[in-house]
């Protein structure tokens, strides 16, 4: 299993290239921000909940998204060579129940892929796909609130893959290709 975890901040562009990804290597996806306003759309339990801290540019308790792990992974993940990870893990509780989760199949994380883009870049993304995507979370005000909790209990997870000897870095400032082209050198030397 070649499991891929995409990180960065909002707005860094982890959808568009698992989006890639999938295609190239036939991947499978999970998105936990998809996964949650689909809960969302059809007015679950866990989508009323989810609903509140999205709204807030808030996490979601790490016990909740822990609970629905191994779930999501053995839908997503079957028939597939492996999966990409893309919004998880976001904290160091969730790279750690990650990391047990797999164990426990045999499988492993293979790589970390951290897409580097500078704060000021990002918040123009963000606003411009806020008028595009509609998506609640994407007004300026929210979207600083979850810049600050990614720098806080986000981006330790650097420092946590680095130890375990998966972090890779990328340059997320520049074209598509290139920066696909670097990702691919990463997975293709996996
Ligand atoms: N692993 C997670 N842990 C806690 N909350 C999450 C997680 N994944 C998604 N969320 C919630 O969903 C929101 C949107 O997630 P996502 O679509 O991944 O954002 P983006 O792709 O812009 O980084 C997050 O701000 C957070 O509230
Ligand atoms: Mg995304």
């Amino acid at each position: 299993m070649k499991n891929i975890v995409i990180f960065g901040a909002p707005g860094s562009g982890k959808g568009t290239q698992s989006d890639l990804l999938i295609e190239k290597y036939g991947l499978g996806h999970i998105s936990t921000g998809d996964v949650l306003r689909n809960e969302i759309k059809n007015g679950t339990e866990l989508g009323k909940t989810a609903q509140s801290y999205i709204e807030k540019g808030a996490l979601i308790p790490d016990e909740l998204m822990i609970s629905i792990l191994a779930n999501v992974y053995d839908l997503f993940g079957k028939d597939h060579a492996g999966v990409i990870f893309d919004g998880f893990p976001r904290t160091i509780p969730q790279a750690e129940a990650l990391k047990k989760m797999l164990d426990e199949r045999g499988h492993k994380v293979a790589a970390m892929i951290e897409l580097d883009v500078p704060e000021e870049e990002l918040m123009t993304r963000l606003i411009k796909r806020g008028k595009e995507s509609g998506r609640a979370d994407d007004n300026e005000e929210t979207i600083k609130k979850r810049l600050v909790v990614y720098h806080s209990q986000t981006m330790p997870l650097v420092e946590w893959y680095k130890k375990e000897g998966l972090h890779h870095h990328i340059d997320g400032l520049g074209t598509l290709d290139r920066i696909f082209g670097d990702i691919q050198k990463v997975i293709d030397n996996l």
